[in-house]
């Protein structure tokens, strides 16, 4: 095999979904709208559908006064999910512009962007919705970068991109829609050996026992399925992925959370669960880097 990788993508006709529940996931983000997601990409264009993590400035966000504080607070949260893609990017090790990476999941496409930014290189994202694709492609093309950050709509456990191709790839809040095992079998498919995969997720925890309800809630909210963090592990060491770092950033997303809880317009109901889950230890937010081996 070449050292270089090569951008192994097959652009033949877009399959249907693969299941009827893929079909619901589809439709669920081709529909999705929310304030709290459009108003913070519209800062500075990068579409997020993840969580923030960091402290919150408290002097960028204006006295209760004050009468810009409404968007000081929109930027500073922005800041904060911003924040969580660096750090996800952190991990993914050496990259350089002749590689690709694949960003399973990948929503309106702001992580890519913030792929491509950093590292040159080319960047492949797969997302069930339509809508999401066509958005992070017009993105794409408006930052005159669509030669090089392209998203498509694909099944993640089914991408088509060739076995041991892609020196890079993540979940960035997206493992919670399928089956682990397939998942991983499928990231560790595509990825050369010496390749790198990292999640940014929400899961369970098995001190605590089973699924709290606040994690059934959230469950409930989104039609996902979190797993708990024993399966993470056990997945990814049944398909080559052996991780580098378990990182627990629970207490750095905690701020984000109290934070766009204080904020009406920005609200969607689901902020308790997140608040009461990581604070009784029920759920964990986790960042894992696997070496491929
Ligand atoms: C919460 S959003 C995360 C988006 C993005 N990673 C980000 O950080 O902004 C979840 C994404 O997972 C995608 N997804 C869920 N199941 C999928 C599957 N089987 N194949 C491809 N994408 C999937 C959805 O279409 C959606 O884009
Ligand atoms: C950590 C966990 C369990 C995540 C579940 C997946 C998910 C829906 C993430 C955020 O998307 P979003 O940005 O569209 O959500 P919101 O509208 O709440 O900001
Ligand atoms: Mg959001």
């Amino acid at each position: 095999m070449s050292v270089t990788d090569t951008t192994p993508v097959n652009r033949t006709a877009v399959p249907g979904p693969a299941t009827p529940y893929q079909g619901d996931i589809a439709r669920y983000w081709d529909h999705e709208a929310r304030p709290v997601n459009l108003r913070l990409g519209d800062v500075d264009g990068l579409y997020h559908h993840h969580y923030g993590i960091g402290e919150v400035d408290q002097a960028a966000l204006g006295a209760p006064d004050d009468s810009e504080r409404e968007k000081k607070l929109v930027t500073e949260l922005h800041r904060l999910e911003s924040a969580q893609t660096d750090v996800l990017l952190d991990s993914l090790g050496d990259i350089r512009p002749e590689h690709t990476l694949v960003d399973a999941g990948c929503g309106r496409g702001g992580s890519m962007v913030m792929a491509h930014q950093r590292f040159g290189c080319k960047v492949e994202g797969v997302t069930l919705s339509a809508k999401q694709a066509e958005f992070g492609n017009r993105r794409a093309k408006e930052l005159g970068i669509d030669d090089s950050v392209h998203a498509q709509v694909r099944n993640m456990l089914d991408m088509p991109f060739g076995t041991g191709t892609v020196r890079g790839s993540w979940n960035n809040e997206s493992s919670m829609y399928v089956d682990l095992h397939d998942l991983f079998a499928e990231h560790s498919r595509i990825l050369s050996v010496g390749g790198r995969y990292v999640t940014i997720t929400g899961c369970w925890n098995p001190i605590y026992g089973q699924p709290s309800k606040w994690v059934s809630q959230i469950n409930a909210h989104f039609e996902c399925n979190i797993h708990s963090r024993r399966e993470y592990l056990r997945a990814m060491a049944d398909n080559r992925l052996v991780p580098n770092a378990v990182v627990d950033l629970t207490a750095a997303t905690l701020p984000y959370w109290e934070l766009r809880a204080t904020v009406p317009s920005l609200v969607t109901g689901i902020e308790e669960a997140f608040i009461n889950s990581y604070k009784d230890g029920s759920f964990q937010y986790l960042l894992i880097a696997a070496d491929r081996v």
